[in-house]
């Protein structure tokens, strides 16, 4: 199954109209259409792999590009030979010695290499017949870790460290985690009720259903105007009671000392964390804003524009976060993610991944699965964000039971989409776009 070469890369910019609703609306993104750039590659004996990046709208065709740039670099290899020196292939697509320029693993390059790296996974979890976290929790430490770059973060994880990790949770696994989550499920919270741009009835009758459906995880967007946030979060904070959680994301809306003075206020309604309060370049300003919240009980949280592993490396090494949000298409893919979670295990960081989007959360729970079985063991203030659009364009979409993510069954990265939802939201000829730029003028 590994023997065929790839033989085709196919990438299509896929497009929702998300924003006509104000569904993913923050701070900073007023009308996002959540988009992808979708990645088919397929090899001479007929296997395929499925992969996307997140975008949210206008610009997807420049990643769409990148891919297409990217592509010869895949072409003709065979997945064996791209597994069997996964990290090497890793540095040769994110190290190119003329695209690197346009990066280096960074901004729309790393998009595109995240698509094609997340093809790949999924092709080789589909190759071996199970879904990408059985894949990840059933293979050999030590082939796991030649799967990392580990270039310019040794001074935080070696590889013999990364090894320690995996053996010592291996050695003391209880080997009932899988079981249990199999059952149980992992522990989600949503994002879905309190979108920036929801009026405060959408918002009352959406935490009405989640708390009747079980959730017990908030998040609220914030940022835009204090009142109006002082407002939302004291009408969900009324709703869900003391003993829920509320977390705040005002989507790097602030300067640093403007964070400190706005979370401050918003302190009386407990959140646990504020997330992206400032520019998610800035690492000493995190930790700034890290230090002055911490004797209010409210850490911070960052991941999503996160661009790499060396930025999360220093994130962690200045004490600039409390909650590391790995996202599954932001860096390069499951290899880079790898090597996030093993240096967020070594400097007893939880994660909670960034989800939502379009296929997010389809993607990233086969991280976090991973994570809780083969890495930290532990539930402590760990959770995944949940948010509940555009979940019908996938053939094996999230499974939410009771606010848990029950672990995907199929093989593969639960990344592949309806051949007919990808027709219709093609961007700008499929019937969907056509129709609203037609209504548009355009
Ligand atoms: C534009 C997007 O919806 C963001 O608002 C979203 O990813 C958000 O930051 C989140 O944490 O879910
Ligand atoms: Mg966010």
């Amino acid at each position: 199954m590994l023997k065929g070469k790839i033989a085709k890369l196919a990438v299509s910019d896929v497009r929702f109209p998300t924003s006509l609703e104000q569904h993913g609306s923050d701070a900073m993104h007023a009308n996002p259409d959540y988009s992808a750039a979708y990645v088919v590659i397929e090899t001479d004996d007929g296997l395929k792999g499925y992969g996307i990046t997140f975008t949210v709208g206008r610009g997807t065709e420049i990643v769409v590009c990148a891919v297409e740039a990217l592509s010869t670099l895949v072409i003709g290899k065979t997945l064996e030979d791209i597994v069997s020196n996964f990290s090497g292939f890793y540095r040769c697509l994110t190290s190119d010695s003329q695209m690197r320029w346009i990066g280096p693993e960074k901004g729309v390059i790393q998009l595109a290499s995240a698509a094609i790296l997340n093809a790949i996974w999924d092709m080789w979890a589909r190759a071996e017949g199970k879904p990408l976290w059985k894949l990840l929790v059933d293979m050999d430490p030590k082939q796991l870790i030649r799967c990392i770059d580990f270039r310019y973060i040794t001074d935080a994880l070696t590889e013999q460290e990364a090894l320690s990790e995996l053996i010592s949770i291996g050695i003391q696994l209880n080997y009932d985690l899988p079981e249990e989550m199999l059952k149980e499920g992992y522990p989600a919270y949503t994002t879905s009720c309190a979108w920036l741009g929801y009026s405060d009835q959408q918002l009352t009758q959406l935490c009405s259903t989640a708390l009747t459906e079980g959730w017990t995880k908030f998040k609220v967007k914030v940022g835009a105007d204090l009142q109006d946030d002082i407002r939302r979060c004291s009408l969900i904070r009324k709703m869900i009671g003391p003993e829920n959680s509320l977390m705040i994301d005002a989507n790097q809306r602030w300067d640093v000392a403007e964070a400190i003075s706005y979370v401050t206020k918003l302190a009386e309604f407990r959140p646990l964390w504020i997330e992206e309060p400032t520019c998610p370049d800035d690492i000493l300003g995190h930790a700034a804003i890290s230090k002055a919240l911490a004797p209010l009980g409210i850490g911070v949280a960052t991941g999503e524009q996160c661009h790499n592993r060396v930025m999360f490396k220093q994130f962690l090494q200045a004490s600039a976060l409390q909650f590391v949000q790995i996202d599954s298409c932001r860096v390069g893919s499951v290899n880079e993610n790898l090597a996030i979670m093993l240096m967020a295990a070594k400097f007893r960081v939880p994660v909670c991944p960034h989800a939502g989007g379009v296929g997010l959360c389809e993607l990233v729970q086969h991280l976090i699965l991973f994570d809780y079985i083969s890495v930290s063991a532990s539930l402590e203030n760990r959770m995944c964000e949940y948010v509940d659009h555009l979940h019908e364009h996938f053939k094996s979409p999230t499974v939410i039971r009771n606010a848990h993510y029950m672990p995907p069954k199929d093989p593969g990265f639960s990344s592949e989409m309806f051949d007919e939802s990808v027709q219709k939201h093609q961007f700008p000829h499929g019937e969907v776009w056509r129709s609203i730029l037609e209504k548009n003028g355009s």
